[in-house]
């Protein structure tokens, strides 16, 4: 199939996405970790243009405090692979130029890349007029990475697998963050790799979702989902990054909630009661010289068209 009628081009956004439970068990004959974790997608979020070209091609604009030039600039970049592997599955033999205009800290634990795969599924689907439904496109993303299903569905949601098995969680009202990013990255099997050192001589555990935190969610309880929440994944990021221990700090000894590593770091999360409280611990941590800061809530939905322009 090649379209000559249809949208001259499609926007679409994606959310990052942080854990708020992260469970993570014994490295798994392919490599992968069995997890069991609590989603959520935020307010920050990248959003993804796609139009025709007579071949792939990405371009990146976006928050100038980011690192740009690390996001893959061929066709290694996620969103590319995403409009790839859409064509190829559907016959389609026409080709997308990919812009992504981009404020999610680039290998910073918020699932940036997995974003903007999301956006490019759901961006190409109406370019290409397809009208896939979310469970075709569910099957698609998670060959693209763990963290895609999620991010098409958004929202607060239990992931288990190695992440890509989602289903939505009960939380009503809307958590407000502090997300701090770090001048350094993080690469996602590094870390997973620590965790494996750290623990190779102990029992691990099956991972499992804490029912206090799902508790703390359905009564949409501030101060107890901050007792509540985990990431397995910090130590061994702290273990090959100790300055994130100083950035956790910073943010509790500026009054939030909790903090907690986003992912696999190096980002820095921390719950707020309320916006007001967010801006106030945002502002902290600006004072005393940390940055990047960003105030964000959620949660928020999944990736999703936001406008169309043509036709051709
Ligand atoms: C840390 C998290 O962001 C938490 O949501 C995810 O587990 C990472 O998900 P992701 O970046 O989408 O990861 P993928 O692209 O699927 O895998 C990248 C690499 O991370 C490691 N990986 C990922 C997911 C998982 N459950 N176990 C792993 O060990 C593997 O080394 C894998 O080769
Ligand atoms: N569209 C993209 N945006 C950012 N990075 C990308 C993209 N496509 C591929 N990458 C590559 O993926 C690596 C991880 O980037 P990303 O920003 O997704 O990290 P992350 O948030 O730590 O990932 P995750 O939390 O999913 O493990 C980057 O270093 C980059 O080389």
């Amino acid at each position: 199939m090649s379209a000559t009628t249809g949208p001259g081009w499609v926007t679409a956004s994606a959310p990052a996405k942080i854990n708020l439970h992260l469970g993570v068990g014994r490295v798994r004959a392919d490599g992968f970790h069995p997890l069991a974790t609590v989603y959520q997608a935020i307010g920050l979020r990248d959003e993804v243009t796609v139009r025709p070209a007579p071949s792939y091609v990405v371009t990146v604009d976006g928050d100038e405090r980011l690192p740009l030039d690390q996001v893959p600039a061929d066709e290694s970049n996620l969103a590319v692979r995403a409009a790839q592997l859409l064509a190829r599955r559907h016959g389609v033999d026409e080709a997308v130029a990919v812009h992504i205009s981009k404020n999610i800290p680039v290998a910073g634990g918020l699932a940036g890349g997995s974003a903007d795969a999301a956006a490019a599924l759901v961006a190409c689907d109406a370019l290409w007029e397809l009208r896939l439904a979310r469970e075709e496109l569910v099957g698609l993303a998670a060959q693209l990475g763990s963290d895609v299903p999620f991010a098409l569905l958004g929202g607060t949601a239990v992931g288990t697998g190695r992440g890509e098995v989602v289903v939505p969680a009960m939380a009503p009202g809307e958590y407000w963050w502090v997300v701090l990013g770090a001048d350094f990255g993080l690469a996602t099997p590094e870390v997973y790799r620590q965790f494996d050192a750290l623990h190779a001589s102990d029992q691990v555990a099956e991972p499992a979702i804490p029912e206090p935190l799902m508790e703390a969610l359905r009564s949409h309880d501030v101060l107890r989902l901050g007792h509540t929440l985990r990431n397995d994944l910090e130590t061994p990021a702290v273990t090959l990054h100790p300055e994130i221990e100083e950035m956790l700090g910073a943010g509790l000894a500026g009054t939030a909630v909790a903090a907690l590593l986003s992912g696999s770091g190096p980002s820095c999360l921390f719950l707020c009661d309320g916006s007001g409280h967010a801006h106030y611990v945002a502002g902290e941590l600006a004072e005393r010289g940390y940055g990047p800061v960003v105030v964000t809530s959620g949660p928020v939905p999944g990736a999703r068209v936001e406008r169309i322009g043509g036709p051709r």
